[in-house]
């Protein structure tokens, strides 16, 4: 890592199969930032995002993501990038048949964690932090969308992550709930980890305004303003 960089892209072009969906991406974020990324369905919003979690690979130009080279990324590094990235889905994806702390138990032996007393204590700072230390017995089932999606965040933070990237995170949830989610979201960038969010909703963006970047015409722009 640069000073406080935690993602940087210098003239990448992102390509899905041969179809290039953005060219020469110029991105950085920084350690706390808080970035809404917006553009029409299909401009390249999850592409960018995959981008920068190892799930496409930069094949020109530079990308540095929480100190990691993409251009350089070996199959067995992307885990490790991912430890230090926290994904956040429109779909909940918490594993149906397990209670929250399994679900949270999971990750965290699947990331190489052992120590039994370590694990139970991370899961209950983790709950801590998004309020939801009370269910962590309660099955999926149990939990309204917005506490399920509270689980998923709780979740993307099990491993300290350097930043974290939401892709619709508050698509499924009513406006209240969405808010009560985003500026969930908006604490933990100020505590540190760099939070970016793909939206179509522009209410929620004017309700927490920050920077903006926008896919269009196969471009990232920076710094948009909307109407
Ligand atoms: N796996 C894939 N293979 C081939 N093309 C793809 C693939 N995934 C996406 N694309 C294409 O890449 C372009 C960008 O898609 P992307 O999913 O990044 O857009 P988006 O802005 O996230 O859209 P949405 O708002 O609908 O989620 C689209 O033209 C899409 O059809």
């Amino acid at each position: 890592m640069i000073g406080n960089s935690i993602i940087k892209l210098n003239n990448v072009d992102i390509f899905q199969q041969k179809h290039l969906v953005l060219s020469n991406v110029n991105l950085h974020i920084d350690k706390g930032d808080f970035v809404w990324l917006i553009g029409q369905t299909g401009s390249g919003k999850s592409s960018l995002l995959k981008i920068i979690y190892g799930d496409l690979a930069v094949t020109s130009g530079t990308g540095h993501a929480c100190g990691y080279e993409l251009s350089k990324l070996a199959s067995k590094e992307i885990p490790y990038l991912r430890r230090k990235l926290g994904i956040v889905f429109q779909d909940f994806q918490l594993l149906t048949d397990r209670s929250v702390e399994q679900n949270l138990q999971f990750v965290l032996r699947a990331t190489g964690w052992t120590d039994k007393q370590g694990i139970a204590d991370r899961i209950l700072d983790c709950l801590e932090k998004v309020g939801l230390r009370s269910k962590l017995k309660k099955m999926p089932h149990e939990l309204s969308g917005g506490e399920q999606q509270r689980v998923v965040i709780a979740r993307a933070l099990l491993n300290n992550p350097e930043i974290i990237l939401a892709d619709e995170p508050t698509g499924n949830l009513d406006p209240d709930t969405s808010e009560e989610i985003v500026l969930l979201l908006k604490q933990i960038s100020q505590m540190g980890t760099a939070v970016v969010i793909a939206t179509h909703d522009y209410h929620i963006i004017r309700t927490f305004p920050s920077r903006i970047i926008k896919c269009e015409n196969g471009k990232v722009l920076e710094d948009v303003q909307i109407a």
